[in-house]
């Protein structure tokens, strides 16, 4: 069998503070194919950014990877010495992130940005550099690109701003791209733009995608398969529709009934009462359990391990239980309280 592109083996990482340690990624594993596109979901702080910033060294001051294995095409490159890894990383994936005005060089030309990896990584000329990026700002929807390559980020908008850092992103020609929340600061019509940009890449050149979101729609048009995370871990993945279908955590299950669906036929939405857990102390017991609707005494000792529970379907819950039982007792409740 052809081993992932890629694969991230129980990834930890940690952040010093003053007088404590966060554990922000605490044990995350994941794969991602060929040409595969990937969600990562999950509510603001469950250490998304950080598992992806992570792969390609791009930590945050003061994160650092505690431990973790990552292998490329089935092999293991954690131990390759720190030039050689960060070649083999960069050489494999690259990067686009949310902000897009901070992530360009607001005193170069678009068009130079874009050409600047194949002049200098791939030695290409002058010519051939700039002939490569207008290619590449054509390939991202960029209409009228040898005009647009002279302009500066601020002169462009913010769905342009963020086909050049695609554009950017595919010069290097990566196998993958990490893409972290890269429609958040979209309005919602340029963020089916970007998204649709996204998805052609897969098809036509080929590119996984490991797409983070908060954003269960965003990931859902996107992708074929989700990882879904919470406090730090993932606590369910699988294919897509099955996911979004047949929840089997009730996180997940939460996640998309906290959010409207015409296609549903119960109408009330469900709120997500309470905060996630302080990552500074030990987490005791499934770390959803206090804000979990259905959570039992036993919940709230030893933390559950993520099992199979399907056909490619893991779920880090006690009580696996249905999505139509679980919609029951949501609507049981919402009745007796009416
Ligand atoms: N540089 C930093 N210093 C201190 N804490 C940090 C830093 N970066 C992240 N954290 C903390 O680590 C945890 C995980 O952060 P991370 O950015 O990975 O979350 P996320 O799921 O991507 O959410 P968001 O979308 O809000 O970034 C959070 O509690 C966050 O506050």
């Amino acid at each position: 069998m052809t081993p992932p592109l890629l694969e991230v083996r129980d990834l930890h990482v940690d952040i010093p503070m003053p007088h404590a340690r966060l554990h922000a990624v605490r044990g995350v594993s994941l794969t991602v194919g060929a040409a595969e596109p990937v969600g990562l979901v999950g509510e603001s702080g469950s250490g998304k950014s950080l598992t992806l910033r992570a792969l390609l060294g791009l930590l945050p001051r003061p994160a650092r990877i505690v431990s973790g294995t990552v292998l490329i095409d089935g092999e293991d490159v954690t131990g390759l010495p720190p030039k050689r890894l960060r070649r083999r990383l960069t050489d494999t994936m690259s990067m686009i992130f949310q902000d897009s005005l901070t992530a360009l060089n607001p005193v170069m030309r678009v068009g130079d940005q874009i050409a600047e990896a194949p002049s200098r990584k791939l030695g290409k000329s002058r010519a051939e550099a700039r002939a490569i990026a207008v290619d590449l700002m054509r390939e991202v929807g960029i209409a009228d690109p040898e005009r647009r390559y002279e302009l500066y980020p601020h002169q462009l908008s913010g769905g342009m701003r963020q086909r050049v850092c695609i554009a950017i992103a595919l010069s290097t020609k990566p196998r993958l791209i990490l893409a972290d929340e890269p429609t958040t600061a979209l309005d919602v019509t340029i963020q089916a733009q970007v998204l649709a940009v996204l998805r052609q890449l897969r098809q036509e050149e080929h590119v996984g995608l490991l797409l983070v979101s908060h954003d269960l729609a965003v990931v859902s048009q996107t992708c074929s398969r989700l990882y879904v995370m919470y406090a730090g871990k993932v606590v369910e993945s699988g294919d897509l529709t099955d996911l979004v279908t047949e929840p089997r955590h009730p996180y997940t299950f939460s996640l998309l009934r906290s959010v409207p669906d015409p296609d549903r036929r119960v109408a009330r939405l469900l709120t997500i009462h309470g905060r996630p857990p302080d990552l500074t102390e030990p987490v005791t017991g499934c770390s959803f359990a206090p804000r979990c609707p259905f959570a039992e005494h036993a919940c709230r000792e030893g933390e559950p391990a993520l099992e199979p529970v399907g056909p490619g379907r893991h779920s880090a819950c006690r009580r696996v239980d249905t999505a139509d039982r679980w919609n029951a007792m949501v609507e049981e409740e919402a009745g007796s309280a009416r």
